[in-house]
């Protein structure tokens, strides 16, 4: 209709994009071919670009709809392994396609351990020997009163101040030496297990030797408090670290497939990969023989190396795990200890949906590294997240591996206030893990009295479980409410994280918690 009235003919003649788009006149059949294939890639192009727009944008949609759970808490509060029980609980293939990638962790975890007993047998045989970093005391002997909770007079615990006395090295024989000797072989595997883990490794080992090494005492106190706070500060440097993300895994995963590939690299490789295994399983006697030795355990008693309640213990499980066909067990890998460094993304493929209220939003939960060097780098994740759950291990014996004078617990405490006051969470909803219960049973049935360290509990209150439990809950409580800017529900629950059925059971409750509280927040419900 319009070309009738020459209108539309007109227009698209002075249309500039139709002039630069036409036909040239004099055009050959080749030059013709050639320009419509030139279309035909352009408008592919153009369609990719589009469809990659799309994509984009629901992607970021899904991203903005993702239920977002920040995981926090101190340094071995139990965030890694809160995020591991979630994987197993929602996301069962996911876990297990990554179950192979964590027996490097956990044989470098039993090495470890075995590190510390020989570090202290040597220091037994010749007491000139300086105790190596990485000695777990037991930390109550310098553990200091928690203000935070309480004021009163200092406890009169027997703990407190203990002096070690010069050890001799009468009680070990020849025996013991020669096994001392033999497992020396052990310890040379821990730089091939860390390079097994971690492509980065050997990089990082050239900057750390690099370093002054940590030959004096910190502040130049010799005091046994000091020394106690020298390896205890020490500890923390030499833990299994590797980069933040899931990248490590596939590495380790890539690794297992090096037989395929014939060359000399990959065959160098392979290599160094099954090395450890290999050794680790001829030592296999030699540890089971040290771990359960007398003497030994008599040494380490008498020293306070409380080698049991270290993260990633495995020396009761070596029977098991020294031999060449290991596969870590689902509480293997809840057990192993790998210290998390800045912020981890992980993304939960939900396949168990057993939720009634939507299944269908993503979940990324934020894992951080706990220690206080690390917690400036969590804020940024503050402005746009669902949920926290926060990991209050309630071990008021023991103090942080990265400041031996602050007491653990204190430093949950202040830390839980922080993220209860804190402006840009007040709408989140904060969920409490009173967690490491068993290690609270453990210390409690000890004999170990909480009126030693929290003063304002009472010398004359029951020192069971079941009362200290309640304690803390409802100290934790009152905190929550105190410094919080708006009111908000307190959610509390009592897990040892390390037991996957139990804590399985919660994470489906939180789960749902969360889903609802989200939806109310968003005025659906
Ligand atoms: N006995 C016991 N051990 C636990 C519990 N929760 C965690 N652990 C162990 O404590 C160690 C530290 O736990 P992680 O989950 O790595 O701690 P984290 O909070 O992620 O620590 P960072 O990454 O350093 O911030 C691991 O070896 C866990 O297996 C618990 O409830 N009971
Ligand atoms: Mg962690």
């Amino acid at each position: 209709m319009t070309s009738s009235n020459g209108v539309g003919h007109r227009q698209s003649i002075d249309d500039p994009f139709a002039r630069l788009t036409r036909a040239p006149t004099h055009e050959t059949p080749d030059e013709r071919s050639r320009r419509l294939e030139m279309e035909e890639m352009a408008a592919r192009r153009n369609r990719e670009i589009e469809d990659g727009l799309v994509e984009t944008k629901k992607l970021m949609e899904r991203r903005r709809r993702a239920i977002k759970v920040l995981l926090l808490g101190q340094a071995e509060s139990g965030k890694s392994t809160t995020l591991r029980n979630f994987q197993l609980t929602f996301a069962p293939s996911q876990f297990h396609a990554e179950r192979s990638a964590w027996r490097y962790v956990i044989q470098l975890n039993l090495v470890q351990s075995v590190r510390v007993i020989l570090d202290v047998l040597n220091a037994e045989i010749d007491p000139a020997t300086p105790l190596s970093p990485g000695l777990p005391h037991r930390a109550n002997s310098i553990t200091p009163r928690l203000p935070l909770l309480a004021a009163a007079p200092s406890p009169t615990s027997s703990n407190q101040h203990q002096h070690h006395q010069p050890l001799s090295g009468a009680r070990l024989t020849n025996e013991h030496r020669k096994l001392i000797l033999r497992l020396g072989a052990l310890l040379a595997i821990e730089p091939l297990l860390q390079a097994c883990i971690d492509p980065d490794y050997a990089a990082r080992s050239v900057l750390a030797a690099s370093s002054p090494p940590p030959s004096s005492r910190i502040d130049g106190d010799n005091s046994p408090a000091g020394s106690i706070a020298y390896a205890l500060r020490a500890k923390a440097s030499r833990e299994i670290v590797v980069r933040p993300g899931a990248g490590w895994k596939r590495f380790t995963s890539a690794a297992k497939r090096f037989s395929k590939d014939k060359s000399v690299e990959a065959a160098e490789k392979e290599r160094v990969m099954d090395e450890p295994t290999a050794v680790l399983s001829a030592c296999r006697e030699d540890i089971i023989a040290l771990w359960n030795d007398d003497a030994v355990r008599d040494i380490l008693r008498r020293r306070g190396i409380d080698v049991e309640h270290m993260p990633g213990f495995f020396l009761n499980d070596a029977v098991r795990i020294a031999t060449t066909n290991y596969e870590p067990t689902d509480d293997d890998i809840l057990r192993a200890r790998l210290r998390t460094l800045g912020v981890e993304e992980h993304h939960l493929k939900m396949e168990n949906h057993t939720s009634i209220i939507d299944s269908t939003r993503d979940w990324i939960i934020y894992d951080v590294g706990g220690c206080r060097g690390n917690r400036d780098k969590w804020v940024p994740y503050f402005d746009d997240i669902t949920a926290i759950i926060f990991l209050a291990p309630l071990l008021f014996t023991q103090t942080l591996a990265e400041a031996p004078t602050i007491n653990r617990l204190e430093d949950t405490i202040a830390l839980w206030k922080k993220i209860c006051a804190n402006p840009l969470l007040q709408r989140a909803t904060i969920v409490l893990f009173l967690n490491k219960m068993d290690i609270l049973e453990r210390t409690l049935e000890s004999g170990v009295k909480l009126s030693d360290y929290v003063p304002s509990y009472g010398v004359d209150a029951p020192n069971d479980v079941k009362n200290v439990k309640k304690y803390f809950r409802n100290k934790l409580k009152a905190f929550q409410k105190a410094f919080s800017p708006q009111p908000r529900y307190f959610y509390c629950h009592e897990t040892s994280v390390i037991d996957s059925r139990s804590t399985s059971v919660i994470l489906i409750t939180v789960r749902e918690g969360i889903l609802h509280n989200n939806l109310v927040e968003a005025n659906v419900l």
